[in-house]
């Protein structure tokens, strides 16, 4: 085994405080609003001495992150996660001094309103599904060469097609079992995370529409497999939305099998299945424009739930 005698130095470091909960109440009136969010905060910059030194001259605590990022719930609000998100990358990299960059990783749960007598109640919800919106922001530097990358997202998106999917042609090898099939189930919990061009959008009518443009495909293609609906999936919302530089798809092949009724004499045209939950298939793909502009460090994550 080769012994190594380099000099062992600090490598990249960052810090933050993860997973602050923060749900905000819009009581303005008597119709109130909800935002049930997730927020990390990561700071990167020279923290060196704290690292080598035991030297916290230079280290905003991560209490005060998590105390800015309850405060800016109310002093900026949030109506949208994305602008929340700009205006707490922006603030740690603009007003404390050693950040030379920030992320911000923002989970939202949503949650509709109660129904009572046909109207959608003031102030009571119910929670959306497993469906989660998603946001990670990163701003680096200060002036000519500041960068900002926003990259929207939803995860845990559970869809189910009951017919238009096929899986055949493969290749074999000694070890292949698997038959083609021609008509399956086709189901998946999607992440996808795409790149804006700008810090400024249409945000929830962009996110609706990726949304919506996504599962249309989803539903509409006749699938030769999963990996061919995702980049489908891709292409179609970059064709639609210009200011999209790149999507990433991840999606779990949530596998359904035909139950064998056979041995009861009973008939089985794939109405009957057996879901999986695991081992499952997982097909990741990114779909981008060769155009696109530099992700730079946008997509280095911090928590891994964004
Ligand atoms: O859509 C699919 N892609 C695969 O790569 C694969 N592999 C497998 O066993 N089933 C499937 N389905």
């Amino acid at each position: 085994m080769t012994e190594l005698t380099g000099k062992i130095v600090l490598g990249p470091h960052r810090y933050g405080k993860a997973e602050n909960r923060v749900v905000r109440i819009v009581r303005d009136t008597a119709r109130h609003e909800i935002r049930d969010l997730n927020v990390s905060s990561c700071l990167r910059g020279d923290f060196d001495a704290a690292h080598l030194e035991g030297d916290q001259a230079t280290v905003l605590p991560t209490d005060s992150q998590k105390q800015t990022i309850f405060s800016y719930a109310k002093e900026k609000g949030v109506t949208f996660i994305e602008d929340y998100g700009l205006a707490l990358a922006r603030h740690f990299v603009d007003d404390v001094d050693p950040v030379e960059s920030a992320r911000i990783e923002i989970e939202e749960y949503v949650w509709e309103r109660v129904v009572v007598d046909g109207a959608g109640h003031d102030h009571t919800w119910t929670r959306k599904g497993s469906e989660v919106r998603t946001v990670a922001i990163t701003v680096q530097g200060s002036g000519s060469d500041r960068k900002e990358w926003v990259i929207g997202g939803l995860k845990d998106l559970v869809v189910l097609k009951s017919t238009g999917s096929e899986f055949s042609g493969f290749l074999t090898d000694p070890y292949t079992v698997l038959e083609p099939t021609h008509d399956r189930v086709m189901a998946t919990s999607l992440v996808a995370q795409w790149r804006f061009t700008a810090s400024d959008a249409d945000w929830d009518v962009t996110y609706d529409g990726i949304r919506a443009t996504m599962l249309e495909v989803f539903a509409t293609l006749q699938s030769k497999a999963l990996q061919q609906t995702l980049f489908e999936m891709g292409r179609a919302v970059l064709e639609k939305y210009p200011f999209i530089a790149e999507i990433r798809l991840s999606a779990p092949n949530k596998h359904h099998f035909a139950y064998d009724l056979a041995r009861f004499g009973v008939d089985n045209d794939n109405e009957v299945f057996h879901a999986d939950d695991r081992p499952y298939g997982l097909i990741q793909a990114s779909v981008l424009r060769e155009d696109a502009p530099d992700a730079g460090i946008a997509w280095e994550p911090y928590t891994g739930a964004v």
